[in-house]
C-alpha cells in the first residue's frame, strides 16, 4: 500500500483557513465535507485529521498524525517534546498578563498571592517559578478576559493580538510572557519514506512562502541612472536589463521583498523611474 503522512490540524478556529490555505497554495488539496474528521488529499499522498487543537502536541506524539499544524503557545503547554520543522507565519499572536486598566501596575510584584486566570496555565506557572512571584493559578477554558469583570480573578493571562479585546473587557496589558505562530511540527520518528513525503511538503511551503513574501518589479529607467536604480533594487541575483526601443532607457526586471517596495518606490522614481509595475509572483523556487 502507497505510504500516506498524517497531518493534524485544527479542525475550526483561528488556525484553520490560513493552514488549508497553505496547503492548498502547495498543490495539496483535499475535501471537507459533512462533518467528517478524516479526509485524503487529492494528488498527494497525505491524510488529513481535523481535529481541536488543545489536541494537536499529543496526537503527534502518539504516533497517530505524523505532523501537524499548532500554535507555539499551544505546543509549549502540552508540553510534548516534537520537533518543529517550520515556522509559518501566520496565527500570530503572544501570550501575556494582563491586569484592570484603573490599577497601579507595580511591576512583577504585582501578581503576589493574586488570582490569575488561564488557559494557559503551565506556560504561567513555569513564568512565575523563574520570576519567584507567588500566584494562584486560576484554570478557566474560554472567554478568559471576563475573569476579572466577575470577580473570577484579579488578573488574566491569555493571547493577545490587536489588542481590542482586553480594551473591550477594561484590562491592560503589563507583560509579555512570549510570541507565538502557527508552526508545522513533527514525530521524531518518521520512516524515511514519510521523511521524504515531508520534504517535498516543506520544499513546496517554502516555494509559497518565498513567492508571498516577494514581488517581481518591472520599471522603465533613463540610461545615466541605470547603476543608481540597479543599487536600489536588492533583487535575487542580479536584475535584468534590456534596451528598450527608445534611445536611452532601460527596462529593468528584479524581485524585491513586500515589505520593502513602497520605500524602493520612493527612491526609484527620484532616480526618474517610469511606468513601474509590481506583479504577485505565484511561486518561488530558491
Ligand atoms: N486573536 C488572535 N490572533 C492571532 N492568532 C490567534 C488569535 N487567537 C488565537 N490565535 C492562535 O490560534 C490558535 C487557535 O485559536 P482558536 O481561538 O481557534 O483556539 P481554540 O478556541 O482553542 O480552538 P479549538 O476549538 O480548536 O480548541 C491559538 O492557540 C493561537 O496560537
Ligand atoms: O487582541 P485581540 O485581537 O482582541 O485577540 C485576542 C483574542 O483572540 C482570541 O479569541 P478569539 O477571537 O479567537 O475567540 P475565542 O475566545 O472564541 O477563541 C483570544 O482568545 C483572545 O480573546
Ligand atoms: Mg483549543
Amino acid at each position: 500500500m502507497e505510504t500516506r503522512l498524517r497531518i493534524a490540524l485544527q479542525k475550526k478556529g483561528r488556525l484553520f483557513e490560513d493552514s488549508r490555505d497553505l496547503l492548498k497554495e502547495a498543490g495539496i488539496k483535499f475535501n471537507l465535507g459533512n462533518g467528517r474528521l478524516v479526509a485524503s488529499a487529492t494528488k498527494f499522498p497525505m491524510e488529513v485529521l481535523f481535529l481541536r487543537d488543545d489536541d494537536i502536541p499529543q496526537t503527534v506524539a502518539d504516533g497517530v498524525a505524523d505532523i501537524g499544524i499548532v500554535g507555539q503557545n499551544e505546543l509549549l503547554e502540552k508540553g510534548f517534546n516534537l520537533t518543529t520543522e517550520k515556522k509559518l507565519g501566520f496565527s500570530k499572536c503572544r501570550l501575556s498578563l494582563a491586569i484592570p486598566k484603573e490599577q497601579e501596575y507595580t511591576g512583577l510584584s504585582w501578581f503576589e498571592n493574586k488570582k490569575i486566570a488561564t488557559s494557559y496555565p503551565e506556560i504561567l506557572k513555569k513564568f512565575f517559578s523563574d520570576k519567584k512571584i507567588n500566584a494562584e493559578i486560576h484554570e478557566i477554558a474560554g472567554s478568559v478576559e471576563i475573569a476579572p469583570g466577575i470577580g473570577l480573578a484579579d488578573a488574566i493571562f491569555d493571547i493577545v493580538s490587536s489588542g481590542s479585546t482586553l480594551v473591550a473587557n477594561h484590562l491592560k496589558e503589563v507583560e509579555k510572557v512570549m510570541d507565538s505562530e502557527a508552526v508545522l511540527v513533527s514525530n521524531g520518528n518518521l520512516s524515511p519514506e514519510k521523511r521524504a513525503i515531508l520534504d517535498q511538503m516543506i520544499f513546496r511551503i517554502n516555494a509559497v512562502m518565498a513567492s508571498n513574501n516577494n514581488k517581481y518589479i518591472l520599471l522603465n529607467a533613463p540610461n545615466e541612472n541605470l547603476e543608481k536604480i540597479i543599487e536600489i533594487l536588492p533583487g535575487m541575483k542580479s536584475p535584468t536589463v534590456l534596451p528598450l526601443a527608445q534611445e536611452g532607457w532601460s527596462s529593468v526586471h528584479s524581485v524585491i521583498k513586500e515589505d520593502h517596495f513602497w520605500d524602493v518606490i520612493g527612491q526609484l522614481k527620484e532616480n526618474g523611474a517610469q511606468g513601474i509595475l509590481i506583479i504577485p509572483i505565484e511561486k518561488m523556487i530558491l
